[in-house]
């Protein structure tokens, strides 16, 4: 009897996983018909280029909130506008400065009843280090072996003038678009947004701008070669962001003669402690939020064991977040992430340290709250000697939608295809963040993605050493905001059509 239970057990499962992997291996239809009208190709030309690499000179840089170079944001901005001088003219076009340093335009449709649009971007840039290794100055803005260099070539000085670039070639050929949007660049979403998008979003509102159609900003990327056995491009746009805590910890102690120390210094108390953190890492929350859709969208294209996996996550979640966590790409994907990015102590050679201090940036899962992300680390943690303050915190942000009727997404779907024909276009969660936290209460309908394609080994760029772009993928990116703009003036989706039968 006993024998014949376990049987008809098994018996489901195989049912259920065989089901599962053939329901998720078939291939999605294309669900628009939205393409680009007229002459749909912007070519990169020697002074688009020229222009792309002079921005890349001016040194941009946030180091933290209110610490910007104001000098060189002042002079980027003078450059935009002499460099653009249709888009700054134009009688379709409102445009402003904002808190000195950001910038906020109006393009103006003619047809006045479709809900507005926001293009976002950001003219800050991370400070630049280790010059030596670097294979480009990285404000030259150089061109080695076909890419371009420079902080900012791909966060995201590429976006910004890859927008200004699509919205002058627009005007120049007397394109007249039918939905109104706008264009906002914030000048310190390094540092928070808290001087730039901050103000621009509380310009819009004043502006009387209430509700808005969809929001784009910087987000994930085109990739190729990241996930092992599918063999398209993969474009994840990200339809929900991590949110973020900046923990403080620190410990007090007793300045003494360093000939006599206690038992446990402050920094030994809290080295321990940052110990516990970075090696109990917040658990897989794989299986709860967009990362599953993610992952099964790429079933097609995967090989038949990796099929079985990713298709069944209800079965082997463990098994495939162990997998996943091999590499900090996918790792960030799936949990809670914990880096410890600055630790202070010490005030002399011969002085027992009276304070040591440390700062822990966590990336929170969408699944999971500020709240509990500081308990966990409190229980582990596990020492009441280890203050913890909040320097700040925000949730991850709410999902947006990512079916067939809904416009953004089916917007940005078909621009990525019109760019990228074999890409696999994927819901998918931003691992960082971006200004778009000042926007929320415009619309829930925000994509956060990038038109750049990046391979492997290209990951550490963001933030890190040689951050480059190719010179073909920067015209993929003018390109690619022409026919975002160009897409997004249908009034609304085709019909959808669904064939059932490609199996
Ligand atoms: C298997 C996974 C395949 C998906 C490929 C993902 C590759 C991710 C690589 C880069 C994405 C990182 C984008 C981060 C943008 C965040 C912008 C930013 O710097 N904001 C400030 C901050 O977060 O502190
Ligand atoms: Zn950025
Ligand atoms: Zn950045």
């Amino acid at each position: 009897m006993l024998k014949k239970i376990v049987l008809a057990i098994v018996f489901i499962f195989v049912i259920i996983i065989a089901a599962r992997t053939i329901l998720l291996s078939r291939h999605s239809p294309p669900v628009t018909e939205c393409r680009a009208t007229d002459d749909d190709f912007i070519p990169l030309s020697d002074s688009r280029l020229a222009r792309f690499q002079r921005a890349l000179q001016f040194q941009t840089v946030s180091r933290d909130v209110g610490d910007y170079n104001r000098d060189e944001l002042q002079n980027f901005g003078d450059f935009i506008i002499n460099s653009f001088p249709t888009l700054h003219n134009s009688s379709l076009v409102e445009w402003e400065r904002v808190n000195n340093y950001s910038f906020l335009y109006q393009i103006k449709g003619n047809k006045r009843d479709l809900k507005p649009y926001l293009l976002m971007s950001h003219l800050d840039v991370v400070p630049a280090t280790n010059l030596e290794a670097w294979e480009a100055p990285p404000f030259s803005g150089n061109i080695v072996d076909g890419f371009i260099y420079g902080r900012g070539a791909i966060d995201v000085k590429q976006c910004v003038m890859g927008i200004l670039e699509s919205v002058e070639y627009l005007l120049n050929n007397d394109i007249t678009p039918a939905r109104s949007f706008y264009i906002a660049f914030g000048h310190d979403e390094e540092v928070t947004g808290s001087h730039g998008a901050k103000m621009i979003a509380a310009r819009l509102k004043e502006k009387g701008v209430s509700e808005l159609e969809y929001i784009s900003d910087e987000g994930l990327p085109v990739s190729e070669g990241l996930i092992s056995g599918v063999n398209k491009p993969v474009a994840s746009i990200g339809v929900s962001e991590k949110g973020q805590a900046i923990l403080k910890l620190s410990v007090k102690g007793v300045p003494g003669h360093s000939s006599m120390p206690p038992k446990e210094s402050t920094i030994g108390i809290l080295a321990g402690a940052v110990h516990r953190l970075e090696s109990n890492p917040h658990p897989s929350m794989l299986g709860t939020g967009v990362e599953t859709q993610f992952l099964e969208h790429l079933v097609p294209e995967m090989n038949f064991p990796q099929r079985i996996l990713v298709a069944n996550i209800w079965l082997f979640k463990p098994l495939l977040s162990w997998l996943l966590s091999l590499k900090p790409h996918s790792d960030a994907m799936i949990r809670t992430v914990t880096s410890i990015t600055m630790f202070n102590a010490g005030v002399k050679a011969n002085v027992i340290p009276p304070l040591a201090e440390a700062i822990v940036n966590h990336r929170i899962h969408p699944s999971q709250t500020v709240r509990e992300v500081i308990e966990y680390d409190r229980q582990l943690i596990g020492d009441a000697r280890v203050n913890i303050e909040i320097a700040s915190s925000i949730d991850p942000h709410p999902t947006a939608g990512y079916g067939n009727n809904d416009f953004g997404y089916q917007v940005f779907k078909t621009t990525i295809r019109q760019i990228w024909p074999s890409a696999l276009v994927a819901p998918g969660v931003l691992i960082g963040n971006t200004d778009t936290r000042h926007y929320l209460n415009f619309t829930n309908n925000i994509y956060r993605f990038s038109p750049t394609h990046m391979f492997p080994g290209d990951a550490q760029r963001f933030h890190g050493l040689n951050e480059r772009i190719s010179v073909k993928n920067y015209e993929q990116v003018i390109n690619f905001f022409f026919h975002l703009i160009r897409n997004s003036d249908q009034p609304s989706l085709s019909p959808v059509h669904e064939h059932h039968d490609d199996l």
